[in-house]
């Protein structure tokens, strides 16, 4: 029997983490797993054991992702011990930039490198880093792996990965990577076993968490996504601006007397969700509101979801089925609701009561393109790679 593995997902407002016990057959049995959600708004640790028993569900004093590492270092520190042995920890790193396709054992050498990808992903990187960190400190021996938000896409064509850039910045590595790859890797993993008709079909998942982004799959393979150089284009997020015509930016920093610092809060903590409504970075909060800014904050994430499927069925050359998964897409029937309405003219019919019990299917079994729930699962994709890769 081989000792657990320990999985950590910094996500922009919530970091997860999960034990994953080897079975005899080689399976991952989930154990303990939690998360701090709501970061940066009202940050919340809950804790479950292995069959879902509530542990833990308290509030996080201490503000931003160092609270959540300390909150959740605390509770293994007071429940499971210092020496609980661990064969290894697998960390979610979002941004594997033009060096890493594939997950990777952390080294000196890789910290350094990763560090570097930093001013591309800044709600993000920083924290998986701080993760990282935090282990070698308490355990400076065990094995750490790295894997990728940006690897699921990393074979993409070059149409849909270059930018209309000059040939010696793409060289440089200033493309479309995309990202939420690794709940992409498991969704597509799920397909064969909840719609195996699709499992070599086209599909577009649509990740709408805080972060969110959407990806067409065809046979198997990542062939476009709408994030792109960093994780701030595409669609509008919590507090993410999405796709915005570069010569706003250009614009703000000529004629508002705007900083580069300041630019980047406003693209990647003040503006989507947030910044439209002014009210809340979280969809709870939105659909619970009857303010006008609540309801025009969730209209354009709906309608850009809009365009973004028609775009992405266009890569795709056709659509088979459409899936919805991540905090919003798993819980959020009425944002679903709403998708599917307008995508009507791509052939989805919406069942609305199998929509309102969250799936998994939510199209009537006539729908020519069929569209379903997923609940996605990154921790158990890392663990997959992670034991894949401890195990040499
Ligand atoms: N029941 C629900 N209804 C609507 N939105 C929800 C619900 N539960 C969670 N969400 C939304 O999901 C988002 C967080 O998604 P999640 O995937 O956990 O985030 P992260 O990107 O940090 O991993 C928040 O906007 C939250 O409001
Ligand atoms: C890449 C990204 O946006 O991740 P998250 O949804 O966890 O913020
Ligand atoms: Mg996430």
């Amino acid at each position: 029997m081989r000792n657990p593995i320990l999985i950590l997902n910094a996500g922009s407002s919530s970091l997860k983490f999960s034990v994953f016990e080897t079975e005899e057959d080689g399976s991952l049995g989930a154990g303990v797993h939690g998360q701090v959600e709501g970061i940066g708004v009202a940050p919340k640790l809950h804790i479950r054991g292995p069959n879902g028993e509530r542990l833990v569900d308290s509030t996080v004093s201490g503000r931003g992702h160092e609270g959540a590492i300390a909150a959740i270092g605390e509770w293994f520190r007071a429940h499971v011990g210092r020496d609980a042995s661990f064969d290894g920890v697998g960390h979610r790193v979002v941004h594997g930039g033009m060096t890493y396709s594939k997950p990777v054992l952390i080294d000196d050498a890789v910290i350094r490198e990763l560090e570097t990808f930093i001013p591309l992903a800044p709600l993000h990187q920083p924290h998986n880093l701080a993760a990282i960190r935090a282990v070698r400190e308490r355990a400076p021996t065990i094995r750490q792996v790295a894997c990728f938000d940006t690897a699921f896409h990393a074979g993409q064509a070059n149409v849909a990965r270059d930018y209309a850039l000059p040939r010696s910045l793409t060289e440089k590595g200033i493309r479309r990577y995309g990202f939420h790859g690794i709940s992409y890797e498991y969704i597509q993993s799920a397909v064969a076993d909840v719609i195996p008709d699709c499992a070599n079909g086209k599909l577009v998942v649509a990740h709408l968490g805080n972060g969110a982004s959407m990806c067409a799959i065809d046979k198997g393979m990542s062939v476009a996504s709408t994030m792109g150089f960093t994780a701030v284009d595409g669609l509008p997020m919590g507090t993410r601006t999405g796709v915005l015509d570069p010569g706003v930016v250009l614009y703000l920093l000529q004629h508002e007397g705007m900083d580069a610092k300041a630019i980047e809060r406003l693209l990647y903590q003040q503006s989507g969700l947030l910044g439209v409504s002014g009210i809340s970075s979280d969809m709870r909060a939105l659909l619970a509101s009857t303010a006008s800014g609540a309801k025009e904050a969730v209209d354009l994430f709906v309608y850009r979801i809009g365009r973004e499927l028609g775009s992405l069925a266009a890569a795709l050359q056709g659509l088979d089925a459409l899936i919805f998964t991540a905090g919003i897409g798993e819980n959020a029937a009425e944002i679903r609701a709403r998708v599917c309405n307008d995508a009507r003219w791509l052939g989805i019919e919406l069942d609305e009561t199998a929509n309102a019990r969250n799936g998994p299917r939510i199209s009537k079994p006539g729908s020519k393109v069929s569209a379903w729930v997923i609940p996605t699962d990154e921790n158990l994709m890392i663990a997959r790679h992670t034991r894949h890769l401890l195990n040499g």
